[in-house]
């Protein structure tokens, strides 16, 4: 008979250890807490930052993304010291151009208008800081192309609502992927937090992920 004591337990999965610190993550979003469960993950705790999201100057899209979510996470390593911080940012580049996250309508059309019929760039980081201080990040490139939209699709997408909040003014998730001629990349990445990043992070920082 085996010696199931001696047997080593497998550990809950999303942890670092049997004496694991808290895993928070640094993110008000609930996209990127479903995508985590996605890979067996579940964050102690959720914690929002509140940081300046407005591009530096000549900032390019990807450099945007990798800043903001170091920043996220530095914030949150502040106030959870001792805990490990999953952070994450997704920003939209078209041309050189960063777009918004889309809180109103017309901000929202504006990113459609720009969007449609050409092809853009999605780049989601992530940024993980382990209990000795250590930052690693990672970042996806995702490219989209959309079809050209007429007035009509771009009024019905406008009154769903579904561009709320979301960078460049739409969720590939919803509606919009029936947009979407092709995308060459990272899906949960357009999503909010690219997985296969995500989890070579985690394991490289030594918690245990599915
Ligand atoms: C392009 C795209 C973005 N998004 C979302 C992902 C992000 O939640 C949001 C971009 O804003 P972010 O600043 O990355 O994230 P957030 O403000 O929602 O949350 P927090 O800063 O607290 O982490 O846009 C989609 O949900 N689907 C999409 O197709």
């Amino acid at each position: 008979m085996p010696d199931v004591a001696a047997s080593p337990l497998p550990l809950p999965l999303g942890h670092a250890t049997p004496t694991a610190p808290e895993l928070v993550l640094a993110s008000a979003s609930p996209r990127r807490l479903e995508l985590l469960a996605r890979i067996g993950v579940t964050p102690s705790r959720v914690l929002a930052t509140d940081i300046d999201e407005t591009p530096l100057k000549g900032e390019r899209a990807r450099d945007h993304a990798v800043r903001l979510a170091a920043e996220k996470a530095r914030a949150a390593a502040v106030l959870a010291p001792g805990a490990v911080i999953l952070a994450g940012d997704t920003v939209v580049g078209a041309g050189a151009r960063i777009l918004p996250k889309a809180e109103d309508e017309a901000t929202a059309r504006d990113c459609l208008a720009l969007l449609s019929g050409r092809r853009h760039r999605v780049y989601s980081a992530v940024a993980l800081i382990t209990p000795d201080g250590k930052l690693r990040e990672a970042v996806s490139e995702t490219i989209l192309r959309f079809k050209r939209l007429c007035d009509e699709e771009m009024d019905a997408y406008i009154s769903g609502g579904e561009w709320h909040g979301k960078a460049g003014g739409y969720a590939i998730q919803g509606s919009a992927e029936g947009f979407c001629v092709w995308l060459s990349g990272s899906h949960s990445g357009v999503v909010g937090l690219p997985l296969f990043e995500t989890r070579r992070l985690m394991i490289a920082g030594g918690i245990n992920v599915r």
